[in-house]
């Protein structure tokens, strides 16, 4: 836009300068061939080029200049748009962004769902010098993209939060196996494989397409498969054993490797799966892809295993990544890392209970120290499941 202004302006101001010159060009060649005796036939013939030259010129400068203007309007638009929404992350969440969905009873909503773009930070950019603006701005911009994608589900009952959840899947299933022959599931470990529960029932048990899932693990704990800290386990009974998904589709990992080989074995089959076009890529990032990642989060605002203050956070070039420290038992896991995570085409983040509010205020409001939680995005939808208690302190 930038350019075809500048474009626009430079002929502009060209066909301007033309037009005079050949005005006078012309004025100058009709007096002279007049003096040589050309009499009034060639003046009537330059005069009627004049008027079409004329008439070409006026028809250039009404197309340029509204092409100017048009380009003008959007170059505007680029170069304000970013101060507006700083401006407008500065109120607090009006009644009118609620978009709940009636109640099925007079006396309590099922669940609100609201816009998290309108949970904003307090009036400091304002205060910010010109340059600091700037770079705010420019970063306000990419986070008003992250939050455009990001939407915040609460629910009275976790029951409720449990039967969306499996429409939410459902329907996601039925989206990727239409589209790509294929659908590609990621889940947590913990009290997530419990608020899946609906998803084995009627009606989703018998219309979903089990056969094309492709089920993988966030974070794996390195135990037996039989072991009760397993997330395979745990998903196995909960669910995996519910549900007709072909044996070689569940991808879990190899407990007898150490964590960091298991880690890079892990990594290797995502690989494969890429290649074989199973899972697909990121074309922004050029990590995986997967369809849907379902995570938990832990009452300290970590998900996967990637807890606060821990390096393996800021881990942007390997895919999967091996923990011996962890700070929630057991301590030797593997765990995907942020940009496989954030390459997710979609992502629900389930929470419930009053003991995770503390983590869920400061992972959406971006207040104090932001939890891991916080830094979880998607490349086309981030969903927040929350019940009641664990919404308390939005
Ligand atoms: O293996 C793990 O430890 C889990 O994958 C972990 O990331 C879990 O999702 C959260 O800790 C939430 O667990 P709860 O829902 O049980 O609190």
């Amino acid at each position: 836009s930038a350019l075809s202004f500048f474009i626009c302006i430079v002929c502009l101001i060209k066909v301007v300068f033309l037009e005079c010159y050949y005005y006078i060009k012309l004025q100058k060649l009709k007096t002279w061939l007049v003096s040589l005796g050309f009499g009034r036939r060639i003046g009537s013939l330059i005069h009627e080029v004049k008027v079409a030259h004329f008439h070409y010129k006026v028809a250039t400068f009404i197309y340029l200049f509204t092409v100017a203007t048009s380009s003008s309007c959007s170059l505007r638009s680029i170069l304000f748009s970013s101060s507006t929404s700083l401006l407008r992350s500065n109120y607090s969440l009006p009644k009118n962004h609620l978009t709940c969905s009636p109640p099925p009873s007079s006396t309590a909503s099922r669940f609100e769902s609201f816009s998290v773009s309108s949970i904003g930070t307090g009036s400091t950019s304002r205060r910010l010098s010109h340059t600091r603006r700037k770079v705010l701005e420019v970063r306000s911009m990419a986070t008003t993209a992250e939050e455009k994608k990001k939407r915040v589900e609460i629910y009275d009952l976790e029951e409720n939060l449990a039967v969306d959840l499996a429409k939410f899947t459902a329907d996601l299933s039925d989206k990727f196996c239409k589209e790509r022959g294929a659908f590609t599931v990621v889940v947590s470990g913990g009290s997530l494989i419990k608020s899946l529960r609906k998803l084995v029932e009627s009606p989703y048990a018998d219309s979903i397409d089990w056969a094309r899932w492709h089920f993988f693990w966030v974070d794996e704990r390195v135990v037996p498969k039989d072991h009760d800290d397993s997330n395979y386990k745990l998903a196995y009974d909960g669910f995996l054993s519910k549900v007709p998904i072909p044996a070689g589709n569940v991808y879990a990992i190899n407990e007898s490797l150490s964590a960091e080989a298991a880690a890079d074995d892990y990594e290797t089959c995502l690989k494969h799966l890429v290649k074989t076009n199973i899972l697909g890529v990121s074309e922004t990032t050029g990590f995986p892809k997967f369809d849907l990642m379902l995570l938990g989060m832990g009452p300290d605002g970590h998900v996967a295993s990637l807890f606060p203050g821990h390096g393996l956070c800021n881990e942007n070039k390997k895919w999967v990544v091996s923990i011996t420290d962890s700070p929630k038992p057991p301590s030797e896991r593997i765990t995907f890392t942020f940009p496989v995570i954030n390459s997710s085409a979609h992502v629900a983040l389930v929470v419930c209970g009053s003991g995770k509010a503390e983590a869920v205020q400061a992972a959406l409001k971006k207040t104090g120290t932001v939890p891991p939680a916080g830094s979880v995005s998607a490349e086309e939808e981030l969903v927040w499941f929350l019940d009641k208690p664990a919404s308390s302190k939005l």
